[in-house]
């Protein structure tokens, strides 16, 4: 049984089905990677898992919790965190109090700024930041970190609330050869302690990374495995036919 549970899903705009009968199960700490062409429904399947568009039918369960339809805030309380693809930090502020915003999930930062920092606050913050490699970064304003910093800053936040499994959409969209390196290494650690779910296009950083590979063809399951049995399968290849490798 997986720490999350997806059963026969569907999605239709209008008429149009974008996702069709897709099923996964995830397994407590693992990192999935979700891949396919383009338009084959992942970033979909990620709004659908996180509330931000609701499934025309199927089932979403979370360590038993049947989380199916619930609105995005009380999806992201049970313990599903997503970084999207584009950084949302707030740039006026130090990345310590970015951190703290997180933490408290206190919605308007300035007021948080006033306010004792919460029970716990510390501890969470010095695993994070040690962890995100911003322990020297703390007293940085946002908007004065590089792309790559911006983007584990982002991940950070989302951390600070310790999800059970965290989403990321392309998290090394526009990084240098060696910011990804690190986020590779940042993402091995990360595993250790969550689940997690990768949407990547990027086959080089998908091997270093995936424990698992999902693959996803016109909004349905096509096949799962590790990387090396995902490259050959036939029906994987036969979908990505006119990209020299997948
Ligand atoms: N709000 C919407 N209304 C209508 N069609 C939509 C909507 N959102 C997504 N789609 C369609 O659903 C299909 C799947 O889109 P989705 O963005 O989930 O794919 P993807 O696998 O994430 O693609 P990419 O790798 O290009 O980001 C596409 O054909 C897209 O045009």
């Amino acid at each position: 049984m997986g720490v999350l549970e997806i059963h026969n899903l569907h999605k239709s705009f209008g008429g149009t089905h974008v996702i069709n009968d897709f099923s996964l199960d995830v397994t407590e700490l693992t990192l999935c990677c979700l891949v396919g062409p383009n338009g084959a429904g992942k970033t979909t399947t990620m709004d659908l898992i996180t509330g931000r568009q609701k499934p025309t039918s199927g089932k979403i369960v979370l360590r038993n919790d049947d989380i199916t339809g619930l609105g995005e805030h009380e999806i992201a309380q049970r313990g599903i965190g997503r970084k999207f693809q584009v950084p949302a930090v707030f740039r006026e502020l130090s990345v310590r109090q970015n951190f703290e915003v997180s933490y408290s999930q206190e919605v308007n930062p300035f007021r948080n700024m006033f306010r004792r920092q919460p029970a716990g606050f510390k501890s969470r913050l010095d695993e994070v930041a040690t962890l995100t490699g911003l322990k020297d970064r703390l007293d940085v304003e946002a908007g004065f970190l590089s792309h790559g910093e911006t983007q584990w800053l982002e991940i950070g936040m989302v951390l600070m609330q310790n999800p059970a499994i965290l989403l990321l959409d392309e998290p090394v969209a526009g990084m240098t050869e060696s910011e990804i390196e690190k986020t590779i290494v940042f993402l091995n650690q990360l595993k250790k302690n969550h689940t997690l779910i990768v949407v990547e296009h990027d086959m080089s950083f998908v091997r270093e990374i995936a424990d698992v590979v999902t693959v996803m063809h016109m909004g349905s399951f096509l096949a799962q495995g590790k990387l090396s049995e995902i490259e050959n399968n036939p029906k994987v290849r036969e979908v990505y036919l006119g990209e020299p490798e997948i």
